[in-house]
C-alpha cells in the first residue's frame, strides 16, 4: 500500500500571521495535545482514514467543496456520497476538476449506507434537511449547512421559510456553528448548523464590537454583495449568464430570510433585541462576498477603538485577518480560502464608521467553516485540511 505515516501534531504547516506572513510555529491552542498516528494512503482518501465521512449532496457547489478541501486532510475519508439527479454518477463526470480523487459512486439518499460512517457533511437544500436528518443514526455527527437548524425559535423559521419546521426537538440540541464565537460549545456539539455566508460576513465583525458596547445597536445597516455560486448549482433563469454579467441586482429587499439569523446572533451579543436593515445583492462574479455595514459608534468612541477591540477579538484567531489602518478588504483576499478580512473606516459624518467584511462564501462561508467545526467536533486542530492560501490573481 502506497502510504505515508504522519503525526498530526506536525501537519501545520504554512499557516498565515496577521501581518501577512508565513509563518511555522506551533498551534497554540493545542499546545500539549497528543494525536494519534494516522495512514495516508496518498491515492485514495478512504478507509485507512480515522474518521468515515458522508457527504449528502456531493454533486452540489457546497458538497464539491468539502470534497475538494478534504482532498489534503489527513484524518478524513470520505466513504458516501449522495446525489439526487445526478444519482449514480462518479464526482469526476459531474465535477471534472475533481476527477483525480478515487471516491465511491454516489448514490440517492433512499441507497445510502451509513453503517461505514462517522460523520455526516449535509449539503442538500433547505426544507429537505430537516427531513433527511432526523433520520439518520443518532451516533452519527453531523454538520448541517443548509438553513433548517440555525433559528432557535421554530415559529420564526415558519415565518420566514414558509414552512412548519419536521424537526423541533431535534433543533434543541443544535449548536449554532459560527466558529469563532461558539467554538467551545461546538467542540462538544453533536448537530452543528452551520451558519450562512451572509450572516457569517455580517456576525464576524459586528458580535465583538456589540458585546463591548462600542456601537449603538440600533440602526446598523448592511449592505452585502455575493458570487452567483451562492444561490447553488440548480439552474435557474434569474442565474443565467445572461441575467447575471454586466450588472448587479438587489434581491430580496427589505425580507431576505438572512435577516432572522443575522438579529439572532447579534441578539445574543446585545444580550437584548437588536434589528438591522440588511440588502444582498447579487454580482456577476463566481465566487465572493462583501458586507459593507454602516455602524452609529456608541458615546465617546472612536472608529480606532473598533479596529482595536476586532484586533484584540482575533489576534489568537487564524481565519480573522484584521487589516491595518486604510486597508481595503477585498473578496480578491479570500478566493478559495477560509479567512475572513475585515477593516473599519471612519465616517465623514461625525459618530458614524463604515466596516467591510469580505469572505468566500463557499469556504468561510460554507464548507470551510463547515470543515472547521466537525475538526472541532471530532478534537483534531481546527485548521485540519484548511490551510489554502488564497487564490490570486
Ligand atoms: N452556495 C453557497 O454559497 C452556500 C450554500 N449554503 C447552503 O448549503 C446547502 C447546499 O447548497 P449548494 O451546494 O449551494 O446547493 P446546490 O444546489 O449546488 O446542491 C444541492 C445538492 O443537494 C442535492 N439535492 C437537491 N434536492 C435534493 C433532494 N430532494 N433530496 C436529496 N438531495 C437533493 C443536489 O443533488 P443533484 O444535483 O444531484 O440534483 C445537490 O447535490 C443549501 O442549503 C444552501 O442554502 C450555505 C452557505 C453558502
Ligand atoms: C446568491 C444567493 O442566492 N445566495 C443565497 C444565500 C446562500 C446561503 O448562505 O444560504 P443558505 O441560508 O440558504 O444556506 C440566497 O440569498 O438565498
Amino acid at each position: 500500500m502506497n502510504s505515508a505515516t504522519f503525526s498530526s501534531t506536525f501537519l501545520r504547516t504554512g499557516c498565515l500571521r496577521k501581518d501577512g506572513v508565513n509563518n511555522l510555529k506551533a498551534d497554540t491552542r493545542n499546545a500539549g495535545k497528543v494525536f494519534v498516528k494516522c495512514y495516508v494512503n496518498t491515492k485514495t482518501q478512504k478507509a485507512e482514514k480515522e474518521v468515515r465521512l458522508g457527504v449528502l449532496g456531493a454533486s452540489g457547489y457546497t458538497g464539491s467543496e468539502i470534497v475538494r478541501l478534504l482532498a489534503n486532510h489527513p484524518h478524513f475519508g470520505i466513504t458516501l456520497m449522495t446525489a439526487d439527479r445526478k444519482a449514480g454518477q462518479s464526482i469526476g463526470s459531474v465535477f471534472p476538476h475533481l476527477v483525480s480523487q478515487d471516491l465511491p459512486k454516489m448514490v440517492a439518499i433512499k441507497d445510502a449506507d451509513f453503517s461505514d460512517v462517522d460523520a455526516v457533511f449535509c449539503c442538500l437544500p433547505h426544507g429537505t434537511t430537516q427531513e433527511i436528518i432526523k433520520g439518520l443514526p443518532k451516533s452519527l455527527k453531523i454538520v448541517d449547512l443548509s438553513a433548517d437548524f440555525r433559528l432557535r425559535d421554530i415559529s420564526e423559521y415558519e415565518e420566514w421559510y414558509g414552512q412548519a419546521h419536521s424537526a423541533p426537538e431535534l433543533q434543541k440540541e443544535v449548536v449554532y456553528g459560527l466558529t469563532e464565537i461558539l467554538r467551545e460549545e461546538i467542540k462538544g456539539a453533536r448537530v452543528v448548523a452551520n451558519p450562512g455566508c451572509y450572516p457569517t460576513s455580517v456576525q464576524l465583525p459586528l458580535v465583538p464590537l456589540i458585546k463591548a458596547n462600542l456601537i449603538e445597536s440600533k440602526n446598523i445597516i448592511i449592505d452585502s454583495k455575493s458570487g452567483v455560486s451562492g444561490a447553488g448549482r440548480g439552474a435557474k433563469e434569474a442565474n443565467l449568464y445572461t441575467e447575471i454579467a454586466e450588472g448587479i441586482y438587489s434581491y430580496g429587499v427589505t425580507r431576505h430570510r438572512h435577516v432572522p439569523e443575522i438579529e439572532q446572533g447579534l441578539s445574543d451579543a446585545a444580550n437584548s433585541k437588536v434589528t438591522v436593515s440588511f440588502t444582498p445583492h447579487l454580482m456577476p462574479m463566481s465566487r465572493g462576498m462583501q458586507s459593507t455595514i454602516y455602524v452609529e459608534l456608541a458615546a465617546g468612541v472612536n472608529f480606532k477603538d473598533l479596529n482595536q477591540q476586532l484586533k484584540l477579538s482575533y489576534e489568537d484567531e487564524e481565519f480573522v485577518v484584521v487589516m491595518e489602518e486604510g486597508a481595503v478588504p477585498r473578496t480578491h483576499n479570500t478566493r478559495g480560502s477560509n479567512f475572513c478580512f475585515i477593516n473599519v473606516f471612519p465616517d465623514r459624518i461625525p459618530g458614524r464608521a463604515i466596516i467591510i467584511s469580505v469572505i468566500d462564501n463557499l469556504v468561510k462561508g460554507a464548507s470551510g467553516q463547515a470543515l472547521q467545526n466537525l475538526n472541532l467536533m471530532m478534537g483534531f486542530p481546527e485548521n485540519t485540511g484548511l490551510l489554502y492560501q488564497p487564490l490570486f490573481p
